[in-house]
């Protein structure tokens, strides 16, 4: 039994660690908690009440106003996983600034990135985006045939990135990728990366971007593409969407296929 005195004791440094990591116990209550509830007393996913609203609030044909909409979304009402407005701009930047061919986003989620980087392609320009979650894949193509884009711009694949990987020449025509987008589980990033490396689907001076490199966190494909000898890399610091007091950053890499 601990004594009354003890359990005082502690009393300062519980309220420490819910001081210092509040932003954090707030993150798990939106993202987890409240999306636990709301999800039983609705019936229906996070991601789909997340659509309806945006289907019912943005222009059909406008990227930029539904990107808009899921951000309102997400500030106001329910948080979402989408990369949201400020790494958004990063995202922007380096499309336009690589005008790629060829663009491979793992981890579609709503589609909020796909459309992002889809209004920014060159023309003729095509992207494949792999969800693996066959509901939040139904709204992502909802959302992005909503937006205006067809097939032939957007081709939206679900599977798990480990079996689609492999087969992204053979049954989806993708020869090499220009621009990677990679933004589902942190696990799988090394193993992602070195799939594409080991199947010869990284164009040479091909693009990868990685999100969350800080939080939650990808300590081994950071290891990885610093030591390998075939990427320049640099991580541009940032916060997790849509909770500006949490650090987190992208990692920007450029395969020179040296090694
Ligand atoms: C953070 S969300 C992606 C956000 C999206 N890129 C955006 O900014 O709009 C991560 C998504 O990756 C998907 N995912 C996780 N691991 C995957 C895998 N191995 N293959 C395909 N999709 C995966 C999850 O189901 C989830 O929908």
């Amino acid at each position: 039994m601990v004594s009354p005195a003890i359990a005082l004791a502690f009393i300062p440094f519980v309220v420490t660690l819910l001081i210092r990591y509040r932003h954090y116990f707030l993150l798990f209550y939106r993202a987890v908690l409240l999306r636990w509830l709301r999800d039983h007393a609705t019936g229906i996913s996070r991601e789909e009440r997340a659509f309806q609203y945006v289907l019912t609030h943005a222009i059909p044909g406008d990227p930029q106003h539904i990107l808009e909409t899921f951000d309102h979304w997400a500030n106001h009402r329910e948080y979402l996983s989408n990369i949201g407005p400020q790494k958004g701009k990063i995202l922007d930047r380096l499309i336009y600034e690589n005008t790629p061919l060829t663009v491979l986003e793992l981890g579609t989620y709503c589609g909020y990135a796909t459309i992002l980087m889809a209004q920014g392609l060159p023309m003729g320009a095509r992207l494949y985006t792999v969800e693996m979650d066959p509901r939040n894949a139904a709204v992502a193509e909802k959302v992005i045939r909503l937006a205006g884009f067809d097939e032939d711009t957007v081709e939206l694949i679900v599977g798990p990135s480990e079996e689609v990987i492999p087969q992204l020449r053979e049954k989806h025509g993708l020869l090499k990728a220009n621009f990677i987008f990679m933004d589902h589980w942190k696990r799988c990033y090394l193993r992602d990366l070195q799939l594409l490396e080991d199947h010869n689907l990284l164009a040479e001076g091909a693009t990868v971007l990685a999100n969350n490199v800080i939080f939650p966190g990808a300590p081994h494909f950071l290891q990885y593409v610093k030591t390998c000898g075939k990427y320049q890399s640099k991580t541009h610091r940032t916060s997790l969407q849509y909770f500006r007091a949490i650090p987190d950053g992208m990692a920007e890499l450029t395969y020179t296929g040296l090694h």
